[in-house]
């Protein structure tokens, strides 16, 4: 069974609603067992003050994104329980080739994502190579519709890009790049769906610029963010030692993801409205008493402030989530997710020491707390697995 829970939360005057998928705190999978899930999910609700007035479940909604991301999650955790690889394509003859379509991945993930790589050093020679992989392909993607030449971009053009996923998936990559992935999902048990998911996610943006409600939301999330959390996972590899189903694993992966891309949002709202995009869901914005137009006058008033307070809770409820799935990976794995995981929860944190003025002022993390953040992940990545 899986569908949402639905929290009305109050704070001072203001009332809203706040919904998570129900599987989020479930360690039982999809079979029933709602109860134990609410209750589960009691300790996460902030209690400095908010109140919590009322909690539905809504179950069984064949089509709710939590639904269509859990199937993924199940597909692929079975994927690596299985440890299924397709046999490698590639002789000794391609070696050098290889080597040097790697070399050039490092290059791009050492030059835009400093931390990401930083931490990609302390895992083996194979797995920081997949990672850096992954990393290349993942920027790609977002750059056709993120990039300089984003206007250019048409469905058809998405399309080929699909066709030439497909083709690498295959053993016919068509450039040094492809090359590295397609290497790297030949050895790890990495299947194309989130790939395809990634893609589905720049489709979407390029046709859609509003989301009614959560749901909507956190499918767009899943496509663009969630989906590089599965990308991972059978690279980084789950800890021998860990008692964890791989999906309880998946789930903590995927909440990374959407708590990442839940933040990226927040912290872009500014930015985005001037593109004409609003990120953020239209029935809670409603409820909260403000419209698309306020966004776009970009006024901090107090109903922004309290709806900024509610928006941020969630997105830190999905990094206490996948929080909890750090431990679990394989040692040399934790430290770069758990470092990525606190350098970017501190950009809400600097959200709120913006005084919620996401419009104008950039949320950023300063050099001296990255500095800081990194031995803490050192130090908290030396516990393993839960024994329980
Ligand atoms: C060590 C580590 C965290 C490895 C992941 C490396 C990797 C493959 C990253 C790909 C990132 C990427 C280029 C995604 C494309 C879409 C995109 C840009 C998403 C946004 C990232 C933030 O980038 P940035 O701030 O530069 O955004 P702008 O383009 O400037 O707007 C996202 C917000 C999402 C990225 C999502 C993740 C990094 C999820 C990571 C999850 C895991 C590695 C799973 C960990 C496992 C457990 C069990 C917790
Ligand atoms: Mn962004």
């Amino acid at each position: 069974m899986s569908g949402s829970v639905v929290l009305l939360i109050s704070s001072g005057e203001t009332t809203m609603t706040s919904t998570f998928p129900h599987h989020f705190t479930g360690r039982n999978n999809v079979n029933g067992k709602v109860r134990k899930r609410v209750v589960r999910i009691m300790p996460l609700i902030p209690s400095k003050g908010f109140t919590v007035s009322s909690i539905s479940v809504t179950t069984d909604k064949p089509s709710s994104s939590v639904d269509i991301v859990y199937e993924v999650i199940v597909k692929q955790a079975k994927l690596v329980r299985e440890q299924k690889v397709r046999a490698s394509s590639v002789g000794p003859k391609d070696r050098n080739l290889l080597n040097e379509a790697y070399d050039r991945c490092q290059e791009v993930c050492a030059e835009y994502a400093k931390t990401f790589y930083l931490g990609t050093l302390l895992m083996t020679p194979e797995r920081q190579r997949a990672i850096w992989a992954i990393y290349v392909w993942c920027r790609r993607t977002d750059e056709l519709v993120d990039g300089p030449n984003a206007s250019y971009i048409t469905p058809t053009a998405l399309d080929r890009w699909e066709k030439r996923l497909n083709d690498l998936f295959e053993g016919h990559p068509y450039d040094l790049y492809d090359d590295a992935l397609s290497d790297t999902v030949n050895k790890f048990p990495i299947d194309i769906q989130p790939f395809r998911d990634m893609i589905e996610g720049m489709r979407s943006d390029l046709k859609k610029s509003r989301y009614q409600n959560f749901d909507e939301l956190y499918l767009y999330c899943y496509y663009v963010a969630g989906t590089v959390g599965l990308m991972s996972v059978p690279v980084m590899g789950i800890s021998p030692y860990s008692k964890a189903s791989a999906e309880e694993v998946y789930n903590s992966a995927l909440a990374l993801g959407i708590a990442n891309q839940l933040t990226n949002i927040l912290r872009d709202v500014g930015e985005d409205a001037r593109r004409g995009r609003i990120y953020l869901p239209q029935d809670e914005l409603a409820q909260a008493g403000l419209s698309d137009d306020d966004i776009f006058r970009g006024r901090v008033t107090d109903k922004w402030r309290n709806f900024m307070k509610g928006q941020i809770r969630r997105a830190r409820m999905f990094f206490d989530e996948a929080e909890k799935g750090v431990t679990e990976l394989n040692s040399a794995s934790r430290w770069p997710v758990l470092a990525s995981l606190l350098l970017y929860r501190q950009i809400l944190d600097a959200i709120e020491v913006n005084d919620y003025n996401n419009f104008t002022k950039r949320a950023y993390v300063g050099k001296t707390k990255k500095l800081v953040s990194l031995p803490l992940a050192y130090a908290r990545a030396l516990a393993g697995p839960s024994k329980v």
